[in-house]
């Protein structure tokens, strides 16, 4: 057999382990290096095009947590974006390699690995890396600046977006309302997609996770020399964003005193960097977001009422999915697309069980959940059809706010469906956790039509 033009690279600690992937994968493909720790890949990269490289995940006795492999993937993916990486990986690291394939790998091999297997996996992987050099860089980037979304087909999303499209040409501020993973940051950039400023600056600033102290460097900026550390001037995200749009996520977040700021920044359209008495004249748009009770919040004292009445000139509150049933499952068909065209899968379909579960479950986690769940189960799934037992719902706090709205029969039907879970469909043994016979059980799989 002839071999294939290309470069793979294995990079694992084990001396045994790259000797025998060498040895079998010197057969089909043109040349295949090999290196025992990661650090080397550094100076491999730049003397060698590599197609593909096999990368195992752990190499320090005692750091099992595999951050090293995920390091080196995003390493790789930064300096050698064509390269196409698989994960190695042990039995018992498969949610880690889930995570490696979420943030770019290709695919992972689970050691020991089967010989066959591993050779497709890599020639699929240089397959690819082939057609993504001949991919034109140009056209990557405006894919990658496209908003693509599920509109959805509830009378809730219908008018939504509706008003969406009334105020995105405007230069009104918006307030965007609702639960984590609504869809609150996609909402956003929909809108500055479809605004006069779309060719301007969009900045985005998570108040939630904005430290007090940093709040007036980060969003104001600050002068060299204005404290221990500032070595050079530097324009804050407000300074960043001008001519464009400023999308200030998570506002109920902020703190009564950096409120009472951001509240003399939007009413005098200007800002004065850290350690400078100029004043710089900002002309930005701004979009705010919220999963906290705002209103209530006023309520209480804990949120300025004239910075609200600031930034909710629009308001705008995506409802969450247990609202709009209608959507569930069309926004499961896009994204599990979504996934099938991501990881390859195309022929991948939901069994009927599946169907079921996902229009029946509460999604507490909302669109963030749903793309979590499906996105796992594409990648774990084996055979053509996405069973129940690809499907691991996240783990809620069964004390949030929604959970305890719920009625005492929904209560009994989530726990049933998580002990159903949790056991894998095995009867007897989610019984036990539950506290009831298998009959009893039973009687309520065909009370929830679970079954
Ligand atoms: N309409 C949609 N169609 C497809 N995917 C969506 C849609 N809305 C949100 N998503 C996806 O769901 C995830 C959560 O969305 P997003 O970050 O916009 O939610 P959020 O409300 O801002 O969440 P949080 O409050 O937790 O920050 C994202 O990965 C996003 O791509």
């Amino acid at each position: 057999m002839r071999k294939k033009e290309a470069t793979i690279l294995i990079v694992d600690d084990d001396q045994d382990i790259l000797f025998s992937a060498k040895v079998w994968l010197k057969r089909f493909f043109s040349l295949v290096l090999t290196c025992d720790a990661p650090q080397k890949i550094r100076s491999i990269i730049q003397e060698n095009e590599l197609d593909a490289v096999l990368l195992d995940m752990n190499y320090r006795k005692g750091y099992e947590d595999g951050k090293e492999g995920l390091y080196w993937l995003d390493y790789l993916q930064e300096v050698s974006p064509n390269t196409v990486v698989i994960l190695m990986t042990g039995f018992g690291d498969v949610a880690l390699a889930v995570d490696g394939l979420k943030r770019g790998a290709f695919d992972f091999v689970l050691k020991p690995w089967d010989n066959d297997k591993l050779y497709a996996s890599v020639k699929a992987a240089v397959d690819l890396a082939r057609k993504n050099k001949k991919v034109d860089q140009l056209e990557k980037i405006t894919e990658s600046n496209m908003v693509s979304y599920f509109e959805g087909k509830s009378s809730a999303m219908t008018s939504t977006f509706n008003f969406v499209r009334k105020v995105a040409p405007t230069d009104a501020t918006v307030l965007i309302l609702g639960e984590n993973g609504t869809g609150k940051y996609i909402m956003a950039q929909e809108i500055y997609s479809k605004s006069e400023r779309k060719n301007a600056p969009f900045v985005h600033v998570d108040l939630g996770s904005i430290n007090e102290n940093l709040f007036e460097s980060e969003l104001f900026g600050y002068a060299k020399g204005a404290f221990t550390g500032a070595e050079k001037d530097v324009a804050g995200r407000f300074e960043l964003a001008d001519g464009g749009t400023i999308f200030l996520d998570e506002i109920g977040n902020l703190s009564l005193p950096l409120q009472a700021k951001l509240l003399t920044i939007l009413q005098n359209q200007k800002v004065n960097r850290l350690g400078e008495s100029k004043e710089r004249k900002i002309n930005v748009r701004v979009i705010c977001a919220t999963n906290a009770p705002i209103y209530k919040m006023v309520k209480e004292g804990k949120f300025r009422q004239d910075l609200l009445f600031r930034i909710n000139t629009m308001e705008i509150t995506i409802p969450p999915l247990r609202e709009r049933k209608e959507d569930i499952f069309p926004l499961a068909e896009y994204l599990l697309q979504k996934f099938k065209n991501k990881y390859r899968k195309q022929d991948l379909i939901f069994s009927n069980n599946v169907k079921n579960e996902i229009q029946q479950y509460t999604w507490p986690g909302n669109i963030r959940e749903m793309e979590n769940v499906l996105e796992r189960a594409v990648i774990l799934a084996d055979k053509a059809e996405i069973d129940n037992y690809d499907l691991h719902f996240s783990p809620i706090d069964v004390s949030n706010e929604f959970t305890s709205n719920l009625t005492l029969e929904e209560m009994e039907k989530e726990m049933v469906q998580k002990a159903m879970r949790k056991h894998h469909g095995n009867i007897s043994k989610a019984a036990e956790d539950l506290g009831i016979t298998r009959a009893a059980l039973y009687r309520r799989i065909e009370k929830f039509n679970l079954s």
